[in-house]
């Protein structure tokens, strides 16, 4: 079954590919502010049904321009594809306390500080949301309307799944901190580290699936598509 994984993370795309499935790229933009009280799963769970809209609003949008642009996937109409969508935060001993990706130094410094010479979870919410292209209604004048334009993704099945990682951090020294902002490593993480990078020296022990630290908990994400598949295959004639 065609895969979009709808993510620009280029830890997400390089997991994926270790599997040796293939799969097609696009990035979304989406609004990532938490509610007042939302908690941590219940943001990443939000943030990755919210990344799969913004993916089938924007290849919709594809597939109407599709006379004049090139579409990110142009499955045969009625094919079902899944669209894969990640969200992956830090979160405090306490439980409540989210650590997202840095603004500045200073709230790099303040997640690390936190963090330092103590135990932090890290989540990762996998939505896999299975679509298919179909012709929209036309049943009033659309006489002029051409293929293009009739054609529109619907939903027909998604599951999410979450997981949980604990992770461990030395005491952290101010020129540690500093030394590791500077190497623009940071800027694009969730809790400002890569365990996959420099930030590997900072940590004594993890509990739990290390490719969900790095976004994408690639076992439990390959089980899910296995099920999208077989779920198609109950659902098809
Ligand atoms: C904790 C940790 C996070 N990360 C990354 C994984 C994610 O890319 C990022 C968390 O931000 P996300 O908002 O989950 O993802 P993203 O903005 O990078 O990509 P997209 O929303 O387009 O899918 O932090 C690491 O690479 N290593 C780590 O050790």
């Amino acid at each position: 079954m065609n895969i979009i994984l709808a993510s620009g993370s280029p830890r997400r795309r390089e997991m994926l590919a270790t599997a040796q499935l293939e799969f097609t790229i696009m990035s979304v933009d989406i609004d990532e502010t938490p509610y007042d009280d939302e908690s941590p799963t219940d943001y990443i769970q939000r943030m990755v049904a919210t990344k799969a809209i913004a993916a089938i609003t924007k290849l919709n949008e594809e597939y109407k321009n599709s006379l004049s642009t090139p579409c990110t996937l142009s499955p045969p109409v009625n094919t079902p594809f899944i669209i894969l969508t990640a969200d992956t935060i830090g979160v405090l001993s306490d439980g409540k306390t989210v650590l997202v990706k840095p603004t500045d130094r200073n709230h790099a410094y303040s997640m690390w500080q936190q963090m330092s010479d103590n135990t932090h979870q890290v989540w990762t919410a996998v939505q896999a949301t299975q679509v298919i292209l179909t012709p929209i209604d036309t049943s009033s004048d659309n006489d002029h309307v051409s293929n293009a334009d009739t054609m529109a993704l619907q939903i027909v099945w998604q599951q999410q799944i979450i997981e949980r990682t604990d992770v461990t951090f030395i005491p952290l020294t101010s020129g540690m901190m500093a030394s590791y902002w500077d190497s623009g490593e940071p800027a694009d993480k969730a809790g400002g580290y890569g365990i996959q990078g420099l930030a590997a020296a900072w940590v004594t022990r993890i509990n739990g699936s290390y490719t969900n630290v790095v976004g994408l908990p690639l076992s439990q994400t390959l089980a899910l598509i296995n099920h999208a598949t077989k779920v198609n295959n109950a659902i098809e004639p």
